[in-house]
């Protein structure tokens, strides 16, 4: 068929226009006994399958289905408030674009008009432009059958019935069912679009012109503007490192293209990967740096699904306008809850007496064996884990001293030491909370253990490179060290499956963790919620709240407008530029928001909705833009 520029839109209505079969629903009203319902519900679900597959014939399915449902006329209206309800929801989101188009959109139906019409009406779809069957009833109401002599009731009837309207222009077919490729596969439809937002059928996106998990996906594929400035399926978002099922559970139901990795990746496997990823999910194993993010054509924004993000290139994202978000509070409690178990464990040389039981060894004895209730804890690094650590240690009686290089507000009795060295000279623990920049490379080394006392208790749960491990070795093995505990390693293995190596391994009285100072279940599933919905709301508002390379901007909901967000080098006479390019154009500004750190400056613009679109090649040629995207 030769394509014309009217573009017509054969929609079809069970798990297209509604996520549901409207058969599936009726089952469940028409049978009041649980048991005998789902017998019925499975049967009914067996029939459409083979149905939509193109393994029964239509007629044959209906038949089968009605027998079982003894479904009545009062059952309908149920029917219809449950429908309703349960409208794709990209249709819902694009209610204005069928509004407005009307005169071009149909459904065609192997359904019924019964309970397809009212629904598809509150969309402005016209009475006239419902093809479905109609049920016919007994004298006492029951659902007996359905019009036979209704073409769509025949098999191949999609098909002879777009046939039969002689439509003007080209036909678009939207449908999950073999039925509806089936108008294509005829020759009566220029374009079928298997559409996936609810069920995915292979078999019929084998035959599709063009997948299309969702109602945006056409819209944008046709160049017509829709509810979205781009559909979602088309941001593909990179899950790595085993993130928790809640965070893929967020993405998916957002509907991006989510690929999920257990582990994290090499350089190589990242550069490779990256290419046609717009968002990233990563934890602490996965480096980005700027060889990959040279390879990151379309990267938007990474999501450390973890506290610390020195594992990223943060000022390499900024130069392109990637936003980075983490979870600063998520896994805050857990880590402090393992430093408290870690220093009674080693202060009681638990470790050591642990590992000879299991050997079979009796070792009894006081000896090497303390409390920690009046010793001294020392905490290097009194950020949200050193202070929360703090609250929690002097609740069991130990007399708490820290150290920062920031100025930080002392909470509760602890004490404020002036440098390293004083503290490390007199306390009987010490626990490492540094936040993982590069110049803290080890910061805890030869000099600062000679400074430590005599059989002190030496924790790290913060970066791995923070101590040079060879001097910590030395003061392990010559006893200055009396029991450490360390959770971080300058090399880690990029999963479980790769060894893990360290001049630490087989040491007296040490523990060693595999990193796992926020892996409980309830941090992972509160940065798995955390992490999305920053990243979520960044790419539907432009809102950056939270972000750690952004200037933080909290956005209002767009509504009724169009939203510009102009990302730029951090100079003057921007922003001027941006009005007056503005003002030229006429056009009417409703909001406008701006910040700025020392690299970037973060300028939103909401405008209205008429506007000459030249004025985004304008905005993208501002000398100093990093990115220009439009929202709406
Ligand atoms: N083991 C784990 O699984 C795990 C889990 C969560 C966080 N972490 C790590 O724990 C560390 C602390 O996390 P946080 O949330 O408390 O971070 P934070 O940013 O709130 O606190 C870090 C503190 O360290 C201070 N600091 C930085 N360098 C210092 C130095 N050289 N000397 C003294 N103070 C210094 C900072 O000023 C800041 O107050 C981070 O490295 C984070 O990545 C590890
Ligand atoms: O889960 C991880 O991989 C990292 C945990 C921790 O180091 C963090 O920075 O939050």
């Amino acid at each position: 068929m030769t394509e014309s520029k009217v573009k017509n839109f054969v929609i079809d209505f069970d798990s297209t226009f509604t996520r549901v079969e409207a058969l599936d629903v009726l089952c469940t009203l028409a049978f009041e006994n649980e048991a005998e319902k789902k017998v019925a519900l499975a049967e009914i679900e067996r029939i459409t399958n083979l149905a939509m597959g193109g393994d029964l014939s239509f007629r044959e399915s209906l038949e089968s289905r009605l027998k079982i449902l003894r479904a009545n006329k009062n059952h309908i209206p149920l029917l219809i408030d449950k429908l309703k309800a349960l409208v794709s929801k990209s249709f819902i989101r694009n209610k204005a674009f069928l509004e407005s188009n009307a005169d071009r959109v149909y459904i065609l139906s192997n359904g019924f008009k019964e309970f397809i019409s009212p629904i598809v009406k509150e969309y402005g779809i016209k009475e006239d432009h419902v093809y479905a069957n109609t049920f016919e009833f007994d004298e006492n109401g029951t659902i007996t059958g359905f019009d036979k002599d209704n073409i769509l009731s025949r098999s191949k009837g999609k098909p002879a019935l777009i046939d039969s309207l002689n439509l003007e222009g080209d036909i678009y077919v939207i449908g999950d069912g073999y039925n509806d490729y089936e108008i294509r596969k005829e020759g009566k439809a220029n374009r079928f679009y298997a559409f996936t937002e609810n069920v995915k059928r292979q078999n019929v996106m084998d035959y599709a012109d063009h997948i299309a998990p969702s109602l945006d996906e056409i819209l944008y594929h046709n160049n017509m503007e829709g509810a979205l400035s781009y559909p979602k399926n088309r941001i593909k978002i990179l899950l790595l490192e085993n993130i928790h099922s809640k965070g893929v559970k967020i993405v998916e139901e957002e509907g991006y293209q989510v690929e999920v990795h257990p582990a994290g990746l090499t350089e190589d496997e990242l550069v490779e990967k990256i290419k046609d990823v717009s968002i990233l999910g990563i934890r602490s194993k996965t480096i980005v740096t700027k060889r990959v993010l040279d390879n990151a054509k379309r990267l938007m924004s990474i999501g450390a699904f973890c506290i610390g993000t020195n594992q990223i290139d943060l000022t390499e994202c900024t130069k392109r306008g990637i936003t980075v978000f983490n979870a600063p509070y998520s896994n805050t409690r857990s880590v402090v809850e393992l430093a408290i178990g870690e220093m009674i464990m080693l202060i009681r040389n638990l470790p050591d007496k642990i590992a000879k039981m299991h050997v079979g060894k009796w070792d009894k004895s006081a000896s090497n064996s303390f409390e920690v209730r009046n010793k001294k804890l020392g905490i290097v690094g009194y950020g949200n884990i050193g202070k929360q650590l703090s609250v929690l240690a002097e609740a069991m009686g130990l007399q708490v001293y820290y150290y920062d290089i920031d100025e930080r507000l002392p909470i509760g009795n602890v004490t404020k030491c002036n440098s390293l060295n004083e503290m490390l000279s007199q306390v009987d623990i010490v626990s490492l909370h540094v936040d993982g920049r590069k110049s803290n490379k080890n910061i805890i080394g030869k000099e600062q253990f000679d400074a430590m006392k005599d059989g002190i208790i030496f924790m790290n749960l913060s970066r791995g490179h923070v101590v040079d491990i060879p001097e910590l070795k030395k003061a392990i093995e010559s006893g200055k060290i009396a029991g450490t505990a360390i959770d971080v390693f300058p090399e880690e293995p990029l999963s479980n499956n790769h060894e893990f190596v360290s001049e630490l391994r087989g040491l007296p009285n040490v523990i060693l963790t595999p990193h796992i100072g926020g892996s409980t279940l309830e941090a992972q599933e509160n940065i798995a919620e955390f992490v999305p919905n920053k990243i979520i709301s960044y790419i539907n508002s432009g809102s950056t709240t939270n972000s750690v390379n952004f200037p933080n901007l909290t956005l209002p909901k767009l509504e009724n407008a169009h939203r510009f967000i102009h990302v730029h080098h951090n100079k003057p006479g921007i922003i001027a530029e941006i009005n007056n390019i503005l003002a030229k154009h006429d056009i009417n500004v409703m909001g406008q928001y701006l910040k700025t750190n020392e690299i970037m400056g973060y300028v939103i613009t909401d405008i209205d909705k008429k506007y000459d679109k030249d004025v985004i090649k304008i905005m993208k040629k501002i000398e100093g833009t990093i990115r220009f995207r439009v929202l709406y």
